[in-house]
């Protein structure tokens, strides 16, 4: 069966999408590597393609008859006289006998199917969530904003008010050099100026806490088509981070934003994950690329998303990956595996490496070992919602030289937002 087009999608409502600030999320970042034409020796098989919700729902009258592609075991059944070929000759097929008693006709029937199926989700727009979900980020991060502002404020700061500063920022997973960095500016600050007042010393902090979260990196997202092919965008990171859901909510953001994405769900060691992302994607009409094979190649499944990507024209093909194997040489292994099967088609745009902010520190650790397998060009931080430690956004910025992109304010569908350095400082001190 030919794999359902992105493109075939219902023409979805034009949305309200508008310019993202620059410090929002910008898919507009066009990757400059060029298409490698080699193609895999062996074609991989066993990969199905999940039917969009849109297409699942559409109401019949909307159908080709020629598009449809019947199952085997209808293709040998001769059609006959009696056997509808149209909607309106389905719908009138019907046994009303079987309908209860009330005589439904063909119009009746499509209503109450459209009012028993789901219809495609509208998502929320990317611009200004952050500002939405910001009560979240501020009722798990504001305590270290709070018990900054309350020690700085006390006056003559004797050295062990300046540890204790110090404290409230390693506490906040801020790591140990930024904590230094930003102690000794403020240091210095009060020794040039004297005690600040309140405004002042909120000032100070924010200017100081923003230059330590970095607003001139680039935090843009590689979504949009390069040249003839769509974007790949690979997610990495170990099992329980997020890596599903963030895809989902990704794929969300994109549709807001009219992009026709097309997801693959490289995630084969865990039997749900491809379920778990084919509903994800369903509800957007987004198509899912994976195989009924559980234990099967990611890799293939990888190669063929790309595939069904670029023949869909699709603007951006987001894969999904295990984040768990039977030891850690092994799931590095896969990755640069997928990797590299997937640039014999196509590069890799983006990789972006997600990581549970409740982890903190530890975090970090299977950070650079990800990092090292396969190169990460940005950050998601997910789980912010439920942790006072939001430092951990400057220290994983500066453990692995690439920008934290979105965050993961809550498990609502719409709850990933572009990460805006402004917004995150002015949380964790309100
Ligand atoms: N509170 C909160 N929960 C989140 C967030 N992101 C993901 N979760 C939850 O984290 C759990 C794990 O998410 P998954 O997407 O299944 O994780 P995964 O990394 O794909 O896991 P594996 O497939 O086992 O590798 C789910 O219950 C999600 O709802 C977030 O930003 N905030």
């Amino acid at each position: 069966m030919a794999p359902p087009s992105a493109k075939d999608a219902p023409r979805r409502r034009a949305n309200t999408y508008q310019a993202a600030p620059a410090s929002s999320i910008d898919f507009s970042k066009v990757a400059q590597a060029p298409v490698e034409a080699a193609a895999l020796e062996q074609a991989p098989d066993e990969q199905v393609v999940s039917e969009p919700a849109s297409a699942q729902q559409a109401p019949a009258a909307d159908y080709d008859a020629d598009q449809i592609d019947l199952p085997d075991d209808q293709t040998n059944d001769p059609v006959t006289a009696t056997a509808p070929v149209t909607a309106e000759e389905a719908a009138s097929a019907i046994d009303t006998e079987e309908l209860d008693t009330e005589e439904l006709d063909a119009e009746e029937l499509r209503a109450d199917q459209a009012a028993t199926t789901p219809a495609v989700e509208k998502p929320e727009s990317a611009v200004g969530r952050m500002g939405r979900l910001r009560g979240r980020l501020a009722r798990s991060n504001s305590a270290i904003g709070k018990a900054l502002l309350s020690l700085l404020a006390k006056g003559e700061l004797s050295d062990a008010d300046w540890e204790d500063v110090e404290d409230v920022l390693l506490g906040a997973d801020l790591g140990a050099s930024a904590t230094t960095e930003l102690v000794d500016r403020l240091r210095t600050r009060v020794a040039v100026h004297g005690t600040p007042t309140p405004e002042q010393l909120h000032d100070w902090l924010h200017t100081e806490l923003l230059a330590l979260v970095d607003p001139s990196m680039d935090r843009r997202i590689a979504a949009t088509r390069v040249g003839e092919r769509p974007a790949v965008l690979m997610v990495v990171g170990v099992n329980g981070t997020g890596k599903t859901t963030t895809v989902g909510k990704l794929a969300r953001v994109l549709v807001a934003q009219d992009k026709q994405p097309v997801l693959g769900a490289a995630d084969t060691f865990r039997a749900a994950a491809a379920d778990q992302l084919q509903t994800w994607g369903a509800r957007v009409g987004v198509p899912t690329i994976r195989s009924d094979k559980e234990g099967a190649d990611p890799a293939a499944v990888a190669f063929d998303a790309v595939k069904a990507g670029t023949e869909q024209h699709a603007d951006v093909v987001l894969i999904d990956t295990a984040g768990r194997l039977h030891n850690k040489v092994g799931l590095m292994d896969e990755l640069r595996k997928v990797k590299r099967v997937v640039e014999k088609q196509s590069p890799i745009d983006e990789c972006l490496l997600v990581l549970d902010a409740t982890t903190g520190q530890n975090g970090m650790q299977q950070a650079r070992i990800f990092s090292e397998a396969v190169d990460v060009t940005g950050v998601v931080l997910t789980k912010l919602d439920g942790t006072a430690k939001g430092g951990i956004v400057v220290l994983v910025q500066r453990e692995l030289g690439v920008p934290v992109k979105l965050v993961g304010l809550g498990e609502g569908p719409d709850d990933l937002a572009p990460f805006d350095p402004s917004a995150f400082v002015d949380a964790v001190l309100n």
